[in-house]
């Protein structure tokens, strides 16, 4: 177990994720009418919804802070007090892909102190735009110089126009997509659809215009997301191939503080999150972050992440397998990195 302050203990809020409670870095202590804010998530339509989960959509609103907690705050906490940092848009982003273990990466780095960030998907630069960049602004917490601004939202790496519009932000965003094996990531996204949808077609069906012909349904988002190469050619219209950082979705649930390392590399952190923040939940069968020692609450991502998938026939797998080998062997080619998902 990782040894704490006693300032960051004082700092621990819970955010609650489904039924489960996820750990709310000290930022929301630090700021707790930003932590609210925050705490509202974008809709489709640019309306804000009130009190949604950082994590989740089932979530209830956050514990108010104890009289301790609230004290502790406004004397120990250099950054306590709303006065210190300003919003900033933001410096990196994590800009997908869905399903690929976005949330994860997310909750790991903001650990990290001099990471700051927005915990629902502000969809600015895809449904949002509209709103201009003051809006986006507005919805980031505060920080320090020293600190990075952060947002994810996994839809922008599909998004045609999210390169451009991101470039005329700031042409030196850095960008972060966690990539996953695109059949398993195209049975995810399924599986979370017919968890909200139960009489969509089956997978099968979707997945294919003529599978006896071995036709793939490439309109099909499910299939099309997975098509990584052919969006990351539209990322490189607009930014370097050195601007992007490639986690492995995969190695992220087998080695999330390896994952962890070079993403703290990337941003230009001190490598403060490392495998004493981390445990394998043998419940969940995924890595979770340690509880702090004055908690007994678990840690483990909520109940939409590392859901049972829908069972699909082999040759389906085999299928989609090969239609996907030769975008899967192009990426790896540009990124300089085998993801061995063949
Ligand atoms: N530590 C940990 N805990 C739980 N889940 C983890 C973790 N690390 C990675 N993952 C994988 O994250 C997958 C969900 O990806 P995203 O967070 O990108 O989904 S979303 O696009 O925001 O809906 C989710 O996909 P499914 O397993 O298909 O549900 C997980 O496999």
């Amino acid at each position: 177990m990782q040894s704490q302050t006693t300032e960051e203990h004082r700092c621990v809020l819970f955010q609650y994720v489904g039924s489960k409670k996820l750990l709310q870095k000290s930022h929301y202590c630090t700021f707790p009418a930003e932590g609210k804010q925050l705490q509202d998530e974008p809709t489709k339509e640019g309306q804000i919804r009130r009190g949604k989960s950082l994590a989740s959509n089932q979530s209830k609103p956050s514990r108010s802070l104890s009289a301790p907690l609230r004290n502790a705050r406004s004397s120990n906490n250099k950054t306590a007090s709303p006065k210190y940092g300003k919003k900033k848009l933001p410096k990196a982003l994590i800009v997908g892909v869905k399903k690929g273990g976005t949330r994860a990466v997310l909750e790991f780095i903001r650990i990290h102190p001099d990471v700051r960030a927005v915990g629902t998907e502000p969809h600015f630069f895809d449904r949002n735009y509209d709103r201009g960049l003051d809006w986006y602004r507005g919805l980031m917490p505060r920080t320090l110089d020293s600190q990075i601004t952060m947002e994810k939202t996994p839809s922008y790496f599909v998004t045609r126009e999210a390169p451009r519009r991101i470039s005329s932000m700031s042409p030196d965003t850095k960008l972060i997509v966690v990539v996953r094996n695109p059949v398993t990531r195209a049975i995810s996204d399924y599986t979370q659809t017919l968890s909200k949808r139960p009489d969509i077609p089956s997978f099968e069906e979707l997945a294919f215009k003529n599978r006896s012909l071995g036709q793939v349904n490439t309109s099909w988002n499910a299939i099309r997301i997975g098509m990584y190469t052919l969006h990351l050619e539209n990322w490189l219209q607009y930014f370097r191939l050195s601007q992007f950082h490639f986690v492995s979705g995969e190695r992220l649930i087998t080695d999330p503080a390896g994952e962890l390392g070079r993403v703290q590399d990337f941003l230009g952190l001190k490598r403060v999150v490392t495998d004493k923040h981390f445990y394998f939940n043998k419940t969940k069968g995924f890595p979770c972050l340690k509880k702090p020692e004055s908690s007994a609450s678990p840690r483990c991502l909520g109940k939409s992440k590392g859901r049972t998938h829908v069972q699909i026939d082999r040759d389906v797998i085999e299928q989609l397998r090969d239609f996907y080998r030769p975008f899967n062997i192009r990426f790896y080619e540009t990124v300089g990195q085998d993801f061995r998902w063949d």
